[in-house]
Order: structure tokens, then sequence, then C-alpha cells
């Protein structure tokens, strides 16, 4: 399964000159093969009708759909999973809304929240903020390598780490062990998303983990 997961985000799209659909498809083309779509404005008739659009691309690809936030949603549209944070639909709730079959991430932004949940089935942890990112706006302060690191030697669970991730920070993060890293922007405000995919995911083959 490929370490890049993309988190998607409309407005970055479209601040780019592209369409959601285009860039999803880029990176789909490219071997990206989590996608997240998170939708923070949309009304629930949009964010179902937008989902089921990029189901249809997710499914032609064989890649997963994970929906931010929104259990509803992801139950509506029959979706690979849902991605929950710490201010969202607590995790064991979703867990069971959403059934053991289904994947359920869950965002840990420092220790204390990975230390509490490291003994529930989460499907894996979204871990950070990393480093500093003008894309999320409610933001912790970053966790950091060290922090990571930590998490990866003690957690039984896969890690995708997030926050501020481009091409020149992901070697040091993949060194780490992690199963892969999520990103936003390095893929949705890229002039050429699946240039930029595919040398996201170049950069994760062949890291020696320490
Ligand atoms: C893979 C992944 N990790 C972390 C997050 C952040 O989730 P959350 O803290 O709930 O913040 P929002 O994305 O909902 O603003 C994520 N979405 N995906
Ligand atoms: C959704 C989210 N959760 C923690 S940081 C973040 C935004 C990451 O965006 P970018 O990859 O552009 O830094
Ligand atoms: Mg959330």
């Amino acid at each position: 399964m490929s370490a890049i997961y993309l988190v998607t985000d409309a407005s970055l799209c479209d601040q780019a000159g592209h369409t959601l659909e285009f860039v999803v498809e880029a990176a789909l083309q490219a071997g990206v093969r989590w996608i997240q779509l998170r939708e923070k404005e949309e009304t629930t008739r949009n964010f179902v009708r937008k989902a089921q659009q990029i189901q249809q691309l997710t499914q032609a690809y064989g890649a997963k759909l994970i929906i931010n936030d929104r259990i509803d949603v992801a139950l509506a549209i029959d979706a690979d999973g849902v991605h929950v944070g710490q201010s969202d639909m607590p995790y064991a709730l979703a867990r069971r809304l959403v059934g053991p079959d289904k994947i359920v991430g869950l965002s840990v932004t420092n220790l204390a929240e990975w230390e509490e949940a490291e003994a529930w089935d989460v499907d894996y942890f979204g871990a950070g903020p990393i480093f500093h990112t003008d894309t999320k706006r409610d933001i912790t302060p970053p966790m950091g390598l060290e922090g990571l690191r930590h998490m990866r030697q003690h957690s039984q669970h896969p890690i995708f780490a997030i926050g501020g991730i481009h091409e020149h920070n992901l070697d040091a993060l993949m060194q780490t062990g992690i199963a892969g890293v999520a990103v936003v922007s390095a893929i949705c405000s890229a002039t050429d998303p699946a240039t930029a995919a595919r040398r996201l995911l170049h950069l994760t083959q062949h890291v020696q983990s320490s």
C-alpha cells in the first residue's frame, strides 16, 4: 500500500487552478492509494455528492476512500472508513457506529493523546502536526520528529505523520519507520499534482528505517 496519504482541501486545489477531482485523479494515477475527503465548508448534500464522485475514482484505482469527521457521510456512501480527531466523535463511538470492518483513523497531537489511545483498536494514527503548517487553522504546537520517533518505537499501530510535510523533510520522517505521511498542500497546491505525488511516492521508497 502506498505510503502517501492525500488529505484533500478543495479551496487549496481551487487556488492552484485545479478541481478537486483533477487533483484526486492525478494522485491516483501517480500511485497514491489513500485518499481522505476533508470538507469543512460543504453542505451535507454537497459533501455526499462529492464523496460519491470521488468514490468512483478511488474504486477504479483500488484505493481507500476515508471520510474526514463525518460518520454519517461515510456510512451513507459506504466509504472505506472515517478519520476522527480529538474534537470529533469519540473514537469508541465512531468505531461502534461504523463497525469492526471499516477503517477508523484517529488523530493524536501529542504523546499523552497517543498513550491514552494506544490500547484501542485503531486502524492507524494520524500523528501531528509534526511541523509548522498554514493549512489547518485550529492547530496545536508541532510534535516534532522526536515525538514521532517515540510513538513509532512504542506503538503497535500504523502511523501516518501529518503537518508541514514536503519533499525536503520526507526522508527524515520515513526513516523513523512510520507507515507513511499524510499531505495536503504538497499535492493540492502543486502546479502539477501528478508529478508532485510521484516525487513524494518515489521519496518514500527505499528508505532505511532507524
Ligand atoms: C491522517 C490524518 N491525520 C490527522 C488529521 C487531523 O484530524 P483532526 O485533528 O480531526 O483535524 P481535521 O482534519 O478534522 O481538521 C487528519 N485529518 N488526517
Ligand atoms: C489536517 C491536518 N491535521 C494536522 S496538520 C493538518 C494539515 C496538514 O496540511 P499540510 O500537509 O498542507 O501541512
Ligand atoms: Mg476532525
